[in-house]
């Protein structure tokens, strides 16, 4: 009998956050995710998904625990003096998307999606040039190449800082409420882009308040409340399936629906 083992993709151990000596956020969190695995990460409001995504980028400090990729750990702080240890070679492995586009204002499509391949990697801009086209292209933004974040859609502007993203390779795409900002014609669009990422397998890490979006796309569904995991497993054990719906007081709380 063959027996496949996959090495996690990520691992999060132990992981402690505060914001000050009173707002203590993640409180010894557990997260292990495999190559290829879709994880939503749903939770009260305030419960410390944004920032557990922005720590895993490396924009917040941690008080302690660590987190791997591929292998390596390349987030760690053990607690005593409160640094926290980035590498930020792994770290570039990562790419991340936030709920306010977060785009150049002052940069067209194309030198927003050249600009950090050109900087940070060294690419000769025609072949960045290239590939961000290409990219546009993909995402149905071909014609707006030229145009400035003013010009553009909330959904058009979300689906370019997508494309961003994408054009440092990312070996994982986080995304934090992406379609929060968005009226409820354009969050289709973007939803569109994502999903088909993950049907090309990306591997992605998702906080989201839609519940459609959260069950059409999680290939494992994370429950984190109170600042630790409070359940974990796939879309239908964790958010219920459609003969066994949860309550809608869960529903409400964790996908914020207004009626
Ligand atoms: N920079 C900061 N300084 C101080 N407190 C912060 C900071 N960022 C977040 N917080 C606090 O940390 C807690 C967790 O915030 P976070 O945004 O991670 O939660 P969330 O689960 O993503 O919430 P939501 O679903 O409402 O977006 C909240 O109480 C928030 O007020």
């Amino acid at each position: 009998m063959t027996m496949s083992f996959s090495a996690p993709l990520v691992e999060i151990q132990s992981l402690h956050k505060s914001y000050g000596p009173n707002i203590q956020v993640l409180k010894g969190l557990d997260i292990e995710m495999k190559p290829g695995e879709r994880v939503v990460v749903i939770g009260p409001s305030g419960g410390g998904k944004s920032t557990l995504l922005r720590v895993m980028m490396g924009l917040e400090r941690i008080d302690r625990g660590s987190i791997s990729f591929g292998g390596k750990p390349y987030i760690s702080s053990d607690g005593a003096d409160k640094k926290t240890q980035i590498d930020t070679e792994v770290r570039r492995s990562i790419g991340m998307v936030f709920q306010h586009y977060t785009l150049f204002p002052h940069l067209s499509v194309i030198q927003n999606l050249i600009l950090a391949p050109c900087k940070v990697r060294g690419e000769a801009k025609a072949s960045a040039t290239k590939r961000a086209q290409a990219l546009l292209e993909r995402f149905g933004l071909g014609a707006k190449a030229n145009a400035y974040p003013a010009q553009l859609s909330g959904g058009q502007k979300q689906r370019v800082a997508i494309a961003r993203a994408l054009m440092l390779d990312p070996k994982l795409m986080l995304f934090d409420e992406v379609t929060s900002a968005l009226d409820p014609e354009l969050v289709a669009e973007v939803e569109q882009v994502i999903l088909q990422l993950a049907a090309q397998d990306m591997p992605m890490m998702i906080v989201t308040h839609d519940m459609w979006f959260a069950k059409n796309i999680a290939s494992r569904v994370i429950f984190c409340a109170g600042g630790v995991v409070v359940e974990d497993g796939p879309p239908e054990q964790v958010l219920g399936s459609p003969k066994e719906e949860r309550t809608r007081e869960f529903i409400d709380r964790v996908f914020h629906i207004r009626h």
